[in-house]
């Protein structure tokens, strides 16, 4: 049998499983399996808390298809609440490994309950090589890309995993018809993750976002974070901004060179699987 807890940032929603005390499987077709509306619990993908020999803990995440992501913002606040209530540290600062380096979170804890957690995302890079973005530039900065022949203007962000913002009038079109080509284009040899943006004015961004290996999420921190970059280097946006998406708002500030991102994080429910019951779906 499995403990997890259900839990969700924005809307962003992740099986979290504390992978200290149990063993578990990682592969994608088990991923997949549990991450299934229907035939399972429901979630964006896993996401694993794991030791560090040199840090606090350890996050892997994965997507839903079952590839795994280099950070994950909605999913580091609440992994931080995830080992704050499960009392595997009763520190409100963390440093928390990732694939995408090491990062700094604050727990907001009033009378022993997370409020809010606020995260130093670390550095944006535009650097083509960094996203990994084939372009013929070193950065891609509000360059036209052809993609289903049509011409959107984009700028490549790595905010340790790959994203594209693109800006549009209008947030509602049917994004199923579009980000499948953005996610698998040639020019991103590692996937993206792709955001549609809508300016509202200098402090507040709305958005949508086609995630990598997840389809279109309620949220996603690292994409918000992205999206805020990408603005203030177009000169759309002042350094401190409110990104609304589908499943809420985060405020981001750009600050010494550091993305900062402050937001909420909630358990839905916690949870015992018997991994047999995946074996077939
Ligand atoms: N799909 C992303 C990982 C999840 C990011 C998102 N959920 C967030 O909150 O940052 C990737 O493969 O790079």
């Amino acid at each position: 049998m499995l403990k997890f807890t259900k839990m969700e940032g924005l809307g962003n929603d992740y099986i979290y499983v504390d992978g200290i005390h149990q063993k578990v499987d990682m592969t994608p077709e088990f991923i997949t399996r549990i991450s299934d509306r229907h035939f399972g619990i429901g979630s964006d993908g896993m996401i694993v808390i794991l030791p560090s020999q040199k840090y606090d803990f350890f996050m892997r995440m994965f997507n839903r298809d079952g590839s795994e992501g280099k950070m994950c913002g909605n999913g580091i606040r609440c992994f931080a609440k995830f080992v704050y209530d499960h009392h595997l540290t009763d520190q409100t600062y963390l440093e928390i490994e990732t694939l995408a380096g090491v990062k700094r979170v604050w727990l907001h804890v009033e009378n022993g309950t997370v409020q809010s957690v606020k995260v130093d995302m670390g550095q944006p890079s535009l650097n083509t090589q960094d996203i990994p973005c084939l372009f013929n530039k070193e950065q891609m900065v509000d360059e036209p890309l052809n993609i289903n022949h049509h011409i959107y203007r984009c700028t490549a962000v790595s905010m340790g995993n790959p994203h594209v913002v693109t800006y549009v009038d209008q947030l509602d079109f049917e994004i199923e018809k579009i980000g499948p080509y953005f996610e698998k284009n040639e020019m991103f040899p590692e996937s993206v993750n792709t955001e549609f943006v809508r300016v509202i004015d200098r402090q507040h961004l709305k958005m949508r976002v086609w995630e990598r290996g997840s389809g279109e999420t309620m949220a996603c921190g690292t994409g918000a974070c992205a999206v805020m970059y990408a603005s203030y280097v177009n000169g759309l946006c002042d350094s401190q901004v409110d990104v609304e998406l589908l499943g809420g708002i985060l405020n981001i500030q750009y600050q010494d060179g550091h993305i900062f991102m402050e937001g909420p994080a909630r358990t839905v429910f916690e949870g015992i699987m018997n991994e047999e019951d995946f074996k077939n779906v």
